[in-house]
């Protein structure tokens, strides 16, 4: 569904995120005019990027920056690059962050990126360019106290070092924190490549211990082979589960033994090569041309880590899992969460699950804005102390209230904290 309000256009994930959000201040007992102002992001800026082909010619790509709300420090949040991403999505995207970063306890409000343009089908010359011109568009409206882009779906650290390096450039010094999950050689920490799937990994551990005493020997079937779902594939296989089931655009590779992790990791990326190839030629597995095949295995533990709106009112009934842990931002709809809960499925929420990355966005500028470097090691072991916390806080909160999903108890305390410094701000 597509409509329009006010300036903007509204789809299914914006009015989900709507949906999410209002719940919530319900729930709580939070005044409506926090939702009045939650609901609408503070400033949307529309850039076009005019790009040089190879083949001659040139293209404009149209992107965003949704600068959604500020009260809790410098906005914050990922850029996306896709072929179908709209401003509505970007708005919805924003308004998580908004959350994510309140219940995760950072100095951030929220905000979010993007750029409609497949990667995957541009030169390195041509993507770059594309990442140069998108930081030239936004960097009048960012900085590293202001607004602090790092990477969402289709983008990477290599596309964060050349926005870093244009943003430098117009400033005429170097600025490390206005851009984080940099690669090590330029700022960034080693950690943050693999901080979102490490989290979603720690967060499914946690629950884990919970529902079933442990993790070890449960299988997990991931949705999504991207920066998010091979890092959690990868960690969750270290932490003693096994990884039966993975997918990607093209299908779902499968195998009752256990896939072989480390050759996702070794060989998929941006430009890797589809788990099709992967797979059927190095490990044996089966493959399935069909993705949404994902929804229906037998395993204890389903990952979607791709997109927004994958479980829905039409394949909730489907999931076998007992433990959906949201790597993807808003994979799951108001429609289809109702469905997984009445069926005794336990759903960690997005804003609880994939805040790992973000959480090392923030260690990684609390380094640049010093100029400091902190070890891999203890760095990881930061951002664990932190996400283990967080799980067992809205835990707590969700077993002390009948009738909430998890969700709700994290949305609810995500919200007490933002309402409280807009209180104290004297915004309302
Ligand atoms: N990167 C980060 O730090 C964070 C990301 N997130 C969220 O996690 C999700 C994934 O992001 P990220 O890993 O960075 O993105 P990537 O671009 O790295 O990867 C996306 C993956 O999803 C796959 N995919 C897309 N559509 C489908 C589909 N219909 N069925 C199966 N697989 C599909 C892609 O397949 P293919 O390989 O074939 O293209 C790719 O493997 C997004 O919702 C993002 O917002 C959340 C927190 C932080
Ligand atoms: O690391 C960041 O700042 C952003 C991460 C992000 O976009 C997300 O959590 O969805």
């Amino acid at each position: 569904m597509v409509y329009i309000t006010g300036s903007y256009i509204i789809n299914a994930f914006l009015e989900n995120t709507l949906i999410t959000i209002r719940r919530g201040v319900e729930l709580a007992g939070l005044p409506v005019e926090l939702y009045e102002i939650l609901s609408r992001p503070r400033r949307v800026l529309i850039v076009n990027i005019p790009v040089r082909l190879d083949g001659g010619g040139f293209e404009v790509f149209e992107g965003y920056r949704v600068q959604h709300c500020d009260v809790l420090g410098p906005y914050k949040g990922g850029v996306r690059f896709h072929p179908e991403v709209t401003l509505a999505d970007d708005v919805a995207l924003a308004i998580l962050m908004t959350l994510k970063n309140s219940l995760a306890g950072l100095p951030y409000g929220g905000a979010k990126g993007a750029v409609r343009v497949d990667p995957k089908k541009l030169s390195q010359r041509e993507l770059e360019e594309l990442s140069r011109g998108y930081a030239r568009a936004i960097a009048p409206l960012i900085g590293d106290v202001v607004d602090i882009p790092a990477p969402d779906v289709g983008t990477n650290a290599q596309i964060m070092a050349w926005m870093v390096d244009e943003y430098s450039k117009i400033k005429g010094y170097n600025v490390p924190g206005v851009f984080t999950s940099k690669p090590p050689e330029l700022w960034g920490n080693p950690v943050r490549e693999y901080a979102t799937g490490f989290g979603v990994a720690v967060a499914t551990r946690e629950m884990a211990k919970k529902l079933w005493g442990g993790i070890e020997g449960k299988t997990v079937a991931i949705q999504g082979m991207g920066n998010v779902g091979r890092w959690t594939a990868y960690w969750l296989e270290k932490m003693g589960a096994k990884v039966i089931a993975v997918s990607d655009i093209n299908g779902v590779a499968y195998r009752k033994e256990g896939l072989n992790v480390e050759l996702i990791q070794k060989n998929k990326g941006l430009t890797g090569p589809a788990l099709v190839e992967l797979f059927t030629t190095k490990d044996n597995a089966e493959f399935v041309k069909n993705p949404d095949a994902i929804f229906k295995l037998d395993v204890d533990i389903f990952v979607p880590a791709a997109i927004e709106n994958v479980i829905r009112g039409d394949n909730a009934g489907l999931v076998k899992a007992r433990l959906v842990v949201e790597g993807a931002n808003g994979p799951t709809t108001p429609e289809a969460e109702r469905i997984l809960y009445e069926r005794g499925v336990v759903v960690v929420p997005d804003i609880l699950a994939n805040a790992g990355g973000v959480i090392m966005s923030y260690l990684e500028w609390v380094e640049n804005l010093q100029w400091y470097i902190w070890d891999e090691e203890e760095t990881r072991k930061r951002l664990e102390n932190i996400m283990v916390n967080n799980v067992e806080r809205v835990y707590k909160r969700w077993q002390r209230e009948k009738g909430w999903t998890m969700r709700d108890a994290a949305i609810v305390t995500a919200l007490e904290r933002i309402y409280n410094a807009m209180k104290i701000r004297g915004w309302i």
